[in-house]
């Protein structure tokens, strides 16, 4: 048997198999020229990933924009600022976007490009991976890793960030935003005598029993134990009372199963921001309240701010 040759060297080697090689790609291997009147086109596509575009390598060597309208909205701008970056700067392209395909089909693409220039302008070097199931799997593991497992709520990581987001705007705005602690009154009874199992329970149908009075962009998050808080933007002091009161009777009146309605209540701490607090004093605030809302009776709400 001849044996087989691992390396050829560069003069032996066939450009007929290095072109076929080329095709097998998984991904894309391109060209792409910017001229100084900011034309651009894609004087060389190869790889198993052109099929994917589903357009043409003729097509886009005159004229790369049938490719770039396939860009998702959000990042056709994006994309657009990392070129005109690598022009100006001549530092490579490395970013991700999303391609949308015939059928409403949505790929993640990551780019890696080394720009050069040339006479008439800048000529990219680089290569094209469809990426799509990394990143679904980094969504996953990001919404895993940023909720509750019992409730599917947000656990506290995901709260606190988005407290400092919340806090933020409100600094920069002198918009209204309040912190609410919610936690169930002698709980440790109702495991005690129910179960944990239906202590379980008892935590998820408080989250569903909430879930329901709020609006889409407050964020609700259990803490731990039987401890939630809820982070709600552009509400003042006396708006969040007002839904704490509902959330308590809502909760109060609320028929958990075999152990009959009213056996379960809530205690309601709330805390406006004021501009220029840390986080760490909204905390600490908003726990204050809750405190004296356990203290003056349970089954109650009370505010500062
Ligand atoms: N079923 C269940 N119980 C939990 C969970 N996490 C914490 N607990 C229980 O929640 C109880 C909390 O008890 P305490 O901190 O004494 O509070 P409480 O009985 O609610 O009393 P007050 O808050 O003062 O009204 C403990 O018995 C914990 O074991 C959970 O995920 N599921």
């Amino acid at each position: 048997m001849p044996p087989i040759e691992v390396m050829p060297s560069r003069e032996r080697l066939d450009p007929v198999k290095v072109l076929e090689l080329a095709e097998q790609l998984p991904g894309l291997i391109f060209q792409l020229h910017r001229r100084d009147d900011g034309h651009l086109h894609f004087p060389h596509l190869m790889g198993s990933g052109t099929r994917l575009l589903d357009l043409e390598p003729e097509l886009l060597a005159r004229d790369a924009r049938p490719a770039l309208e396939r860009l998702h909205d959000a990042d056709y701008p994006r994309l657009m600022a990392a070129i005109e970056r690598s022009v100006r700067w001549c530092t490579p392209i490395i970013t991700k976007f999303r391609l949308l395909l015939p059928g409403d089909i949505c790929r993640w693409i990551a780019v890696r490009a080394q720009p050069e220039r040339v006479d008439d302008g800048v000529l990219w070097h680089g290569m094209m991976l469809d990426i799509s199931e990394q990143v679904a799997e980094e969504e996953r593991l990001r919404a895993l890793s940023d909720s509750d497992a019992l409730t599917g709520l947000a656990n506290r990581r995901k709260l606190l960030k988005r407290l400092d987001e919340e806090i933020s705007l409100s600094n920069r705005h002198a918009t209204p935003l309040s912190l609410m602690m919610l936690d169930l009154d002698h709980f440790k009874a109702i495991n005690d005598t129910w179960g944990h199992l239906k202590g379980d329970e008892v935590l998820e149908s408080l989250a569903s029993c909430c879930r329901a009075l709020l609006r889409e962009e407050d964020l609700l998050a259990r803490l731990g134990g039987e401890e939630f808080a809820l982070v709600l933007p552009l509400t003042p002091r006396t708006n969040a009372e007002r839904l704490a009161e509902r959330l308590r009777r809502c909760v109060a009146e609320h028929d958990f199963g075999q152990m009959g309605a009213g056996r379960v209540t809530v205690s309601i701490g709330i805390a406006e921001h004021r501009v220029g607090d840390s986080r760490e004093i909204l905390l600490q605030r908003a726990d204050r309240s809750l405190y004296q809302a356990k203290h003056r009776g349970r089954n109650r709400v009370e505010a500062s701010g």
